[in-house]
């Protein structure tokens, strides 16, 4: 059995009531370890291990701070092999994927704002004609905390953590209940980077008790959250008379809309990708297709022929294109929305079926599903199936296309195939989506904002937005 520890102040420990949560493995669908279901109490020892620590890290030179976040970062990429299986193990998803795109970018998380904490800058106004100047401080705002969820469980820890940290804040944590083997593992690499105890404490444990914990804490001075739309509400509806920061990442229900005169063979593969990479668990995949009337048809029997080669396996397996879902209540769900796409007269146009994997019949695979739908006004279309089912239906005009698109009650991010530059300035003017693609997918720097409107979020993550998030502005003016 895999056990797993809360780590606080530098070291690992049991939840003080010794309770305990069932870790599933989702590729065969067996327990194969436990983790603490922690209490307030172990929030509360986490809180003040970040507390003490906070006076000395805050005065930390920005130096030893990039110095010990690029050493992270180092450890990790040397780890890589031992963090993928592990993130694999997990969540189900293949051990490729893991090895590709998760863990390499948890490392550059850490290089990333281990460089940026040394280029990050403060304004100063002169206020001409009054004899003053004015400077403005960006302090760190003291213990914050991260609640990150399961999808992409540490490329999405740690693009939080880093970046409080490396602002000078002390952090408690928390990972998803559902995938929190690399946050675990994590902590022994935070202790040979040097970092000092109580800067990081990762508490394990339910949204409900654990999270709620971190949230409810009245020192606690800021959120950082990831997740679904109606937990980030929630956390909304407690931290907002707190006068907590907040910084809320939420769901998408992401249009991807395809023009006749795109690069058609780069639409189709990167299409597929932006649809069904990860099971299609990533808030940026983009979940409703919109095809121009005049390639519809061909598209439609390209897509569906590319998807259908898609090979759904064991997440260990190097051919494995689809892994399984990250648990046996998310394969229900995703489940749940097929059948009302049929409910709702959706032609499934490939997939829809669970898949047995043999010699692990319990794990949560589900194919690939296309469906056919008749409009954008249907539940399979406004509501986020975060699984590996996409619909796809023709337009005819780009303001037909661009009703659709905004017609949701999420604004994530938008994807556009086309080659022509004035539709590519109108229609990215008027996409109601924090990021625009255009003629491609998830392609990421690291310094642009990221994050969403609508019911996407509030807040951006990424470069400095997220370094003057976990900072105070205070403004000095002086007279002379
Ligand atoms: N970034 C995204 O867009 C994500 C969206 N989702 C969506 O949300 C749906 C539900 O997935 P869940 O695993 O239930 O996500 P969730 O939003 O409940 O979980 C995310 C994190 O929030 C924590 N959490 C839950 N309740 C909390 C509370 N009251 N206070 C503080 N922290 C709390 C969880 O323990 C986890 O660490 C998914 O089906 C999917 O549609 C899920 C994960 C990521
Ligand atoms: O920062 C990124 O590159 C991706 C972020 C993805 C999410 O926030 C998500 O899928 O939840």
């Amino acid at each position: 059995m895999a056990n797993i520890k809360n780590y606080i102040n530098g070291s690992f420990q049991n939840p003080i009531n010794n309770e305990w949560i069932d870790n599933y493995n989702p590729s065969n669908g067996e327990v194969y370890g436990q983790i603490p279901s922690s209490s307030q109490e172990d929030v509360e020892q986490a809180y003040q291990a970040a507390k003490s620590a906070f006076p000395k890290w805050s005065q930390t030179t920005l130096d030893e701070r990039s110095r010990i976040l690029i050493k992270i970062s180092e450890l990790l990429e040397a780890h890589l092999q031992a963090f993928a299986e592990a993130e694999s193990k997990d969540n189900g998803k293949p051990i490729s994927v893991a090895k590709s795109v998760d863990i390499p970018r948890a490392a550059s998380n850490f290089r990333f704002f281990g460089n940026a904490i040394t280029q990050f800058a403060s304004e100063s106004h002169e206020s001409i004609g009054q004899n003053a100047i004015n400077y403005t401080l960006r302090q760190p705002i003291g213990v914050v905390g991260c609640i990150s969820p399961w999808n992409l469980p540490l490329y999405l820890f740690t693009w939080k953590i880093a970046p409080a940290i490396a602002a000078g804040n002390c952090v408690v944590a928390k990972p998803s209940e559902i995938t929190p083997m690399t946050a675990f593992l994590l902590g022994d690499l935070c202790n040979k980077a040097g970092l000092p105890k109580g800067v990081l404490n990762i508490v394990h444990g339910l949204g409900g008790t654990t999270g709620q914990a971190i949230v409810e804490h009245p020192n606690i001075k800021a959120i950082s959250f990831t997740g679904g739309t109606a937990t980030g509400a929630h956390i909304a509806r407690v931290a907002a008379p707190m006068f907590k920061k907040l910084s809320l990442e939420l769901g998408g229900k992401n249009p991807n809309i395809i023009f006749a005169d795109c690069d058609y063979e780069d639409m189709l593969d990167t299409t597929v990708r932006s649809s069904f990479a990860n099971q299609g668990q990533i808030c940026l995949c983009g979940s409703r297709i919109f095809v121009e009337a005049a390639i519809y048809e061909q598209f439609k029997t390209d897509f569906v022929a590319k998807v259908k080669q898609l090979r759904v396996g064991h997440p260990s397996e190097a051919t494995t294109d689809i892994g399984a879902l990250v648990s046996k209540a998310h394969l229900e769900k995703v489940k749940q929305y097929i059948k009302i796409a049929k409910e709702e007269h959706g032609s499934i146009l490939c997939g829809g079926n669970e898949v047995t994997i043999e010699g692990f019949e319990s794990g949560y695979y589900l194919e690939p599903t296309v469906i056919e739908v008749q409009t954008n006004d249907c539940r399979v279309n406004q509501e986020e199936i975060f699984g590996p089912v996409v619909s796809i239906m023709p337009f005819e005009t780009e303001a037909d296309v661009l009703t659709m698109a905004n017609d949701v009650k999420y604004g994530l991010s938008a994807t556009l195939w086309t080659n022509d530059l004035k539709r590519t300035m109108r229609m990215s003017n008027q996409l109601q989506a924090g990021i625009v693609w255009v003629n491609t997918w998830m392609m990421r720097d690291l310094r642009t904002p990221f994050g969403g409107i609508k019911a996407s979020g509030v807040g951006r993550e990424g470069g400095f937005e997220a370094l003057r998030f976990f900072t105070e502005a205070k403004n000095v003016c002086i007279k002379y």
